[in-house]
């Protein structure tokens, strides 16, 4: 089925601007939302509890900072951008009790609604606005005159504009710069979960690691095998981003055209294969959503082990020393939160 993609010119920025918005929690995609909105004229209120590390910074911005409950009660829109395992504790505590008739819960991703952890009343719509893509870099092209595409997505339409609504939003967000496409929350949430742990961010890691150590272990210098590896990644992503695999190809030599071709499929085997569809099946079963949420409920102790021992992988103090030698290239991306 053709999907339907929107642009700047089917959305009307006036919907959004004349609610008032409440966006729970200001890190990565909420402080990209709560800036962008407040940019495109929306009345924007931040939900943080007192003792939230990023009260300073979204007052410093000079948004205006209310308790959850607080933001919930007073807005008409709530976007729900807090962490996935703490969104249901925040939903039954402060943004429940605070629903009127016709307001509206967003979300920036589906895990809650599709894996039953939050049950909205039929009174209010439900909506999503997922950018495709890191919150600050959400941000930083808004900033620049570009936009991170979005999937925008309907679970329940009480008021019948529930759509209008995720699309005005998405746009003031610059979501529709470059194209925001109609999803249900069962698809966003299977296919960006399976993305970023098979391929963007699971896959691609322990890609760039695996090499990084294999080449080091063969006595390589592990400064050359961190452009090797990592840092021209992005060059050669950044060609696939602009004109697809084949742009890629088109551009690079002949000889590593050939070992792309021959060896790729030697990397990425059919076993490899295999594995990421267990991992689809896992996250359409309910299997990983179970592990994760019950891995935060325990405190977290595999996930903390596990990002310590990546935090010390020694492809990260290769690529400080040489990072810091480039000045434009460890941008901070606190720059704009
Ligand atoms: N990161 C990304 O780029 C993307 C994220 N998403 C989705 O967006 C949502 C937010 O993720 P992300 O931006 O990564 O989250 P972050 O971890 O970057 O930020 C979470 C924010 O929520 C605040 N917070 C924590 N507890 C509460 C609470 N009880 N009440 C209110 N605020 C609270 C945190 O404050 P404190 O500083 O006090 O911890 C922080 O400001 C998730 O649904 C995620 O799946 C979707 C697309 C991409
Ligand atoms: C790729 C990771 C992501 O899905 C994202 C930035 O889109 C996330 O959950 O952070
Ligand atoms: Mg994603
Ligand atoms: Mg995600």
């Amino acid at each position: 089925m053709a999907v339907e993609i929107f642009y700047d010119d089917d959305a009307d920025l006036s919907i959004i601007q004349g609610r008032k918005v409440a966006v729970i929690g200001y890190g990565s995609q909420g402080h990209a939302h709560s800036l962008s909105l407040r940019d495109s004229g929306v009345d924007v209120r931040i939900g943080l509890p007192e003792g939230s590390k990023s009260r300073a910074k979204a007052e410093e911005q000079g948004l205006r900072v209310l308790t959850p409950a607080e933001a919930s009660a007073e807005a008409d829109l709530i976007m729900i951008l807090a962490p996935d395992t703490k969104q249901r504790f925040i939903y039954e505590q402060d943004i429940a009790p605070n629903l009127k008739d016709g307001d509206a819960i967003f979300f920036g991703h589906g895990f809650n609604i599709r894996y039953d952890l939050i049950k909205p009343p039929a009174n209010v719509d439900v909506a999503m606005v997922a950018p495709k893509g890191p919150g600050h870099l959400v941000r930083r092209q808004f900033v620049d005159g570009k936009g991170v595409p979005a999937l925008i997505a309907v679970e329940q339409d009480a008021t019948g504009n529930a759509q209008a609504l995720a699309l005005s939003y998405a746009a003031a967000i610059g979501g529709a710069r470059a194209g925001v496409i109609k999803t249900t929350f069962t698809e966003e949430t299977e296919t960006d979960l399976f993305g970023e742990q098979a391929v963007l961010c699971g896959g691609a890691s322990a890609l760039v690691q695996t090499g990084f150590e294999v080449l080091t272990e063969a006595g390589y210098a592990p400064e050359i095998a961190y452009f090797e590896v990592l840092h021209e990644l992005k060059l050669i992503v950044d060609l696939m981003y602009e004109g697809g695999i084949a742009r890629q190809r088109y551009s690079i030599s002949d000889t590593a055209e050939y070992g792309d071709l021959t060896r790729g499929p030697r990397v990425i085997s059919p076993a490899v294969k295999e594995e990421m569809k267990k991992i689809l099946g896992e996250i359409q079963d309910g299997t990983f959503a179970r592990e994760w949420v019950a891995e935060d409920e325990a405190g977290r102790p595999n996930f903390t082990k596990l990002e310590e021992q990546g935090n010390q992988h020694p492809i990260e103090a290769t690529g400080k020393k040489l990072r810091d030698l480039m000045s434009w290239v460890d941008r901070p991306i606190t720059e704009t939160a």
